[in-house]
């Protein structure tokens, strides 16, 4: 019994940073390293105990651009972190649980990750999570606007069409708002898109890029095949059965995990991708270029540069056909809604 209480007030020191020097003394190598600078940057996800949180955990581990990483969440953060921390990879981990510490989670972070919040079930659309996400995200930024204004802020909360404005008035309101680094994550529709078209097409879908435009639900999502890599013709039935193949994905999820959840793996995967171009960009690195959903056109995704101080350069949408320009208008006007709903939530 007493071996056992020692164990878990070791583990409660490494996961909570509030706690005195002599019970951190246990983990001295892990925080020496910490301290010690060593090259790479500091992130922070914040749901990171969740059904994405936990596989993107563990991916942001395994990246060599990461020296810190912080997990937050309203619950089971001790185990997640415990269980990361074995790792033998560099980041240092450190757990943090519940408000009380989520300043401490967010403190001199770099990037910042949100997969906080309720997921769907059969049944329901991205825009019925609105009333339980809405504050979290809010809450959530109100933190970020606190204690690391500066870091790029990566929103995967649904529904991103209305959570992302959420997270602009937020910042807008603590005087922290810059366009550029708050990042909508929209890379699952483009994951999705190549590996589907890659299907219909016969190819390696690491050899197809199609970009995926407008926003992150039903007709906002806005695959632009006219202008998929390596360049290639649709028929009106491949286009149609597609588009709305992609649309649909994450329906066809959450419907065949029938009431456990809509993506989780294939979202911690795009996740990490969208974060490590966001972190080769801080780097500096030549030529990153991804879909998001950025706040200026004033919100829409669009394909951008990524760059020391975060999205360096919007894409215009290029020639679209008369297909795309019919979806585009259907995507403005659902978008129009979704980002004004956003948007009084936080000023009412
Ligand atoms: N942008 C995209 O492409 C996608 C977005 N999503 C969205 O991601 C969100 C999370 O999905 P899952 O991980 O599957 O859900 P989940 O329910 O498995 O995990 C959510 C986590 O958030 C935590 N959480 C709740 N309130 C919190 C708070 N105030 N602060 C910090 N953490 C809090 C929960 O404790 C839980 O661990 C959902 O809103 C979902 O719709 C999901 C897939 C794709
Ligand atoms: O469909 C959902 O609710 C989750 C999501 O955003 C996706 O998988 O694209």
């Amino acid at each position: 019994m007493q071996r056992s209480a020692e164990r878990i007030a070791t583990i409660s020191a490494h996961l909570n940073p509030s706690t005195s020097p002599h019970q951190m003394e246990g983990l001295s190598a892990a925080n020496c390293r910490a301290k010690g600078g060593s090259p790479g940057f500091k992130v922070a996800i914040l749901g990171a105990a969740g059904g994405i949180g936990q596989p993107l955990a563990m991916l942001m581990k395994m990246n060599p651009l990461v020296s810190v990483l912080h997990l937050y969440d309203v619950a089971n953060t001790p185990g997640v972190t415990a269980d990361i921390s074995h790792m033998d990879t560099g980041a240092v981990v450190r757990g943090f649980l519940g408000p009380q510490q989520l300043e401490d989670a967010l403190t001199g972070m770099d990037l910042v990750v949100i997969p906080a919040g309720v997921p769907r079930k059969p049944g329901m659309t991205r825009d019925d999570l609105f009333n339980i996400n809405a504050g979290i995200v809010k809450t959530l930024c109100e933190g970020i606007a606190k204690c690391c204004p500066k870091a790029i802020v990566n929103i995967i909360s649904n529904p991103v069409n209305s959570t992302v404005p959420i997270a602009a008035e937020v910042f807008k309101m603590a005087g922290t708002f810059d366009p550029r680094r708050l990042l909508g994550v929209t890379m699952l529709d483009v994951v999705r898109a190549n590996t589907f078209v890659a299907e219909d097409l016969g190819l390696d879908p690491r050899e197809v890029d199609v970009p995926v435009v407008g926003g992150h639900a039903g007709v906002t999502i806005l695959p632009l095949l006219s202008q998929i890599k390596p360049p290639c013709s649709f028929t009106p039935e491949e286009t149609e059965y597609l588009t709305s193949r992609i649309q649909n994905g994450g329906t066809e999820v959450v419907e065949a995990k029938a009431g456990a959840g809509s993506a989780t793996l294939s979202m911690a995967y795009a996740a990490v991708k969208f974060a490590d171009a966001c972190l080769h960009g801080l780097r500096g690195d030549a030529a990153i270029i991804q879909c998001a959903f950025v706040t200026e056109l004033p919100f829409f995704a669009s394909k951008v540069r990524l760059g020391r101080s975060g999205v360096e350069e919007i894409f215009p949408l290029g020639p679209l056909n008369e297909y795309e320009r019919t979806g585009l208008e259907k995507a403005k006007k659902e978008l129009a809604t979704s980002i004004q709903k956003g948007v009084s939530f936080v000023k009412k």
